[in-house]
């Protein structure tokens, strides 16, 4: 098998006001949907950011891999490692310099080559990453506070949500539809005593589902400890409290509940510093990130050895990349958290033709070849005319939210 040709489309979908600690997420939310075809009828799918250096990057990768074999991956990294040598496509998660952007522009790759792969000899791509530990990958309900809508636009159907009512009320609204039995607020929006309160009010809609709150980096230590200190008992985990792992390990040391992170571990080289000095309790795993899903799985094992448990990141993302994470999941013995999803959020609109559903709270792991989704061409062409229309060509939070706040600064810790 070779690969005869990459096709790289860059696509906008339509994002609600989602708050966090950066701004508010901007009307149009971007993707790169990745097409690896062998020429005999086999495509294999990938998905990543849609930002414009990341784009640029992806799309030399894909000159570079014509001809590669799909089957080997040494390759195929190596080649995307010369493509994009000398091209920081620095980002705002603070992922820079050359291993990290290989492995953010390999991932998709990688992806699509292991959903041809499967595809090739008929089987699902958990296959592939050693077989299936589970029937279904759980997710859990991702809280955002929200404005009723884009200031520019009618509001939309979510509603509001800017107080524990409001997020008890979204809770709800996503628990009925989903089934979804952990729950994720995401904060780091307002001062963390109204936070908190909306923690203590989850608790009492919803005694039994586990809750987590992630205010990224929003938080000093001192504030860390006294947001751990009355969240006791009511957190499976505390997500990046406070910026760096010297300030995660600070706080882990007084907090009852494990720090879990996507920030303060985000590569390979994080991890020595961080276990060692008892910074979390769980990592948040994001194969869009980390290299892939082989690369993803390296991680989960090394997690396990140092008995760090694993949950997974998302970003707004579609059907492709859901699938690649319930496949991940499907074959990660110690996934042991519900993973996050941005799904709910994209309201039923969707690049693959029969999306995956959660129901009961998780995917049912898909048995059919590759990664189980279908590319929907007529959507992708819709989708990819919105990214020629929007404008947006790198998430920007901080600079949306300062055209409706001009005062407004990203600071990590704000309080
Ligand atoms: O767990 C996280 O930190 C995230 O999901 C990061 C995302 O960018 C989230 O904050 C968002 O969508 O605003
Ligand atoms: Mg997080």
């Amino acid at each position: 098998m070779r690969i005869v040709d990459a096709v790289v489309t860059p696509i906008a979908f339509p994002d609600p006001p989602l708050l966090n600690s950066a701004g508010v997420h901007e009307p149009w939310a971007l993707r790169t949907i990745v097409e690896l075809s062998c020429g005999d009828g086999l495509i294999g799918l990938g998905e990543t950011y849609g930002d414009a250096p990341h784009l640029e990057l992806v799309r030399k990768a894909a000159v570079a891999l014509a001809g590669a074999d799909p089957f080997d991956l040494t390759a195929i990294r190596r080649t995307v490692t010369v493509a994009v040598a000398g091209q920081d496509a620095a980002d705002r998660h603070g992922l820079t310099g050359l291993p990290d952007t290989v492995a953010k522009v390999f991932a998709p790759f990688e992806v699509a080559c292991l959903d041809l792969q499967a595809r090739s000899i008929g089987r699902p791509v958990y296959a592939l990453l050693g077989g299936r530990c589970r029937d279904s990958v759980a997710f859990s309900a991702y809280l955002f506070y929200k404005w009723a809508g884009h200031p520019s636009a009618p509001p939309d159907a979510f509603g509001p949500a800017l107080d524990p009512d409001g997020i008890v009320a979204q809770a709800r609204m996503l628990v009925d539809r989903y089934g979804f039995r952990s729950i994720k607020l995401k904060g780091g929006v307002f001062e963390p005593g109204a936070e908190v309160e909306a923690i203590q009010a989850l608790r009492t809609a919803f005694p039994e589902h586990p809750l987590r709150l992630d205010p990224n980096c929003a938080w000093s230590v001192a504030t860390s400890h006294s947001v751990a200190a009355s969240t006791a008992g009511l957190l499976e985990y505390l997500e990046d409290p406070t910026p760096g792992i010297e300030g995660m390990a600070e706080v882990a040391r007084e907090a009852a509940m494990p720090l879990a992170t996507n920030m303060c571990v985000v590569r390979f080289a994080d991890i020595r510093p961080a276990f060692t000095q008892g910074a979390v309790g769980v990592v948040l795993a994001d194969h869009h990130y980390w290299g892939g899903l082989r690369a993803s799985a390296d991680l989960a094992r090394i997690c396990d050895t140092w008995g760090v448990g694993v949950s997974m990141h998302s970003n707004s993302h579609l059907g492709i990349s859901l699938a690649a994470m319930v496949q991940l999941g499907a074959a990660l013995p110690n996934l042991t958290y519900a993973a996050d999803t941005h799904t709910p959020w994209q309201d039923g609109l969707d690049v693959v033709t029969a999306p995956l559903p959660i129901v009961d709270g998780a995917v049912a792991v898909p048995d059919g070849p590759g990664l189980g989704v279908e590319l929907d061409r007529d959507t992708l062409a819709r989708l990819h005319e919105n990214y020629l229309r929007c404008g947006v060509r790198v998430r920007d939070d901080t600079a949306y939210m300062r055209t409706f706040d001009p005062a407004f600064r990203k600071l990590r810790p704000r309080w």
